[in-house]
């Protein structure tokens, strides 16, 4: 290990090829050396200077383009940085390559490399680098919102101050132990650290209690079309996102499997589902479509149970939000189409009446209005992490009058296992799976 972090490494860092510019980015020891090689010395830290670049070799001119310099400490990696930013060609791209790749202790960088040394150089805490990595994968408004704040250190913030909390906690506790006859600590010694312990319990038990929003936002809220042969789901899902998606026909059964797309209601990431439609058949194939819509409703965010005859008995699974919508008004004289009936919201694919009202009530039922706070669980890992961490606290609220040496070993655990979310504990075995997600050069 130590000897690929004595490498330099080096990578395209931004999109594919050709662009107008191209940044390659180079970290570690050899970035000094390597930029005197290049381009003849080693620019002012954080100054963008214009530069000719030159094959080591035989000095023969490559691009010229803006050269940046970051002295370690004071880098993303932690380590010496350059970004080199040069014409976007696919050729002026592979020469700069082959030229760094040729100095000694240089190599391409493996995905996610680069944050990786930010992280064991101490620059960002795990919760932060999955928020980079969440802010690069970003399709939407609120996905953006989400990694902006867990990268700023939403999270950090509030895990760090949690587990200093509990290890003052059970440093009051051993100072207790020190001074005082070690069978009947007195109460009074130990009262605040309980407190402590109890406050944070709290605060962790109301940061779960989330209906796990911010998992919903990164990973897409996810809607359900439901409702018998005919009653227009996929019409309704072609109108939505505008093209056709789904095959539309008059024959009952036309729809088998499930169809997904993927719709921004209020700066969300939502998929909308269309499904085989509802009814008892003979046909294996069609059975095996319906048993994957209910399951698919089974799990929804939102089912929208659609009629065109304003009757939804079996349509709606047990438990499920759901919106009743009553599809086809086109077909209803005018009259009618005002008449209140069961429905929620009435629609037409056809004329696109009440699609507007259809995508608000969507937005309202998930809740997607909803101001974001600053430090939302984003991942089952966190979650697990602190659940762990407040069930060690719950179990110490329990123990009563046991040995106290018992409680602050709880403490610890509770501490530890906070620890092991932001990564200051322990996480050797976690860091493959975390930076697997990132791209080359990030
Ligand atoms: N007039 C009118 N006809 C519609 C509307 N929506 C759908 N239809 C018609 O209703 C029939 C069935 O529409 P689909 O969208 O295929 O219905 P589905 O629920 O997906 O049907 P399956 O996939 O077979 O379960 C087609 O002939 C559509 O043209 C509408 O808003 N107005
Ligand atoms: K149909
Ligand atoms: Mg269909």
């Amino acid at each position: 290990m130590s000897s690929e972090r004595d490498d330099t490494i080096f990578a395209l860092s931004s999109g594919a090829a050709p662009s107008g510019v191209a940044v390659i980015r180079l970290s570690g020891k050899g970035v000094r050396f390597g930029l005197e090689t290049l381009i003849g010395e080693v620019p002012t830290p954080r100054m963008a200077t214009l530069r000719t670049l030159r094959a080591p070799e035989t000095a023969e001119i490559l691009d010229r383009g803006l050269v940046l310099f970051f002295a370690g400490p004071a880098s993303f990696t932690g380590e010496d940085v350059a970004e080199l930013q040069v014409h976007g060609g696919r050729a002026v791209i592979a020469s700069v390559l082959k030229a760094l790749a040729s100095l000694p202790g240089y190599r391409h960088a493996e995905a996610g490399e680069f944050t990786r040394r930010a992280f064991e150089n101490g620059r960002a805490d795990l919760t932060e680098i999955e928020g980079l990595a969440d802010l690069v994968a970003a399709e939407t408004e609120m996905q953006r919102r989400l990694a902006i704040r867990q990268a700023e250190g939403g999270l950090r913030k509030l895990y760090e101050d949690w587990r200093h909390r509990l290890i003052r906690a059970r440093a009051l506790i051993e100072a207790g132990l020190d001074f005082v006859d070690e069978e009947d600590v007195p109460d009074d010694v130990m009262a605040p650290a309980w407190s402590e312990a109890a406050g944070v319990a709290r605060e962790m038990a109301a940061h779960l209690d989330d209906q796990h929003f911010g998992e919903r936002v990164r990973d897409g809220f996810e809607v359900v079309l439901l409702g018998p042969p005919n009653a227009g789901k996929s019409s309704l899902m072609n109108a939505l996102v505008r093209r056709e998606a789904a095959i539309v026909t008059p024959e009952p059964g036309t729809t088998r499997d499930l169809i997904e797309v993927s719709l921004d209601i209020a700066g969300h990431a939502v998929t909308l589902v269309d499904t085989a439609g509802l009814r008892e058949t003979e046909s294996v194939v069609e059975r095996e479509g319906i048993a994957r819509a209910r399951r698919r409703a089974g799990t929804a965010d939102l089912v929208l149970a659609l009629s065109d005859n304003d009757s939804w008995t079996e349509t709606i699974p047990e438990g499920a939000a759901s919106l009743r919508v009553r599809t086809k008004i086109d077909l209803l004289d005018s009259d009618s189409k005002r008449v209140s009936g069961e429905a929620d919201i009435r629609v037409s694919a056809r004329d696109g009446l009440g699609l507007d009202t259809l995508v608000r009530a969507i937005g309202e039922a998930l809740d997607l209005a909803r101001p974001m706070p600053t430090a939302l669980i984003t991942r089952s890992r966190q979650r697990e992490g602190i659940a762990k961490s407040l069930g060690f606290l719950q179990e110490l609220a329990r123990e009563g009058n046991r040995a106290v040496e018992v409680k602050a070993e709880l403490l610890r655990s509770a501490a530890d296992a906070l620890g092991r979310v932001t990564g200051k504990v322990d996480v050797e075995d976690l860091l493959d799976v975390i930076f697997a997600e990132f791209c080359i050069g990030k």
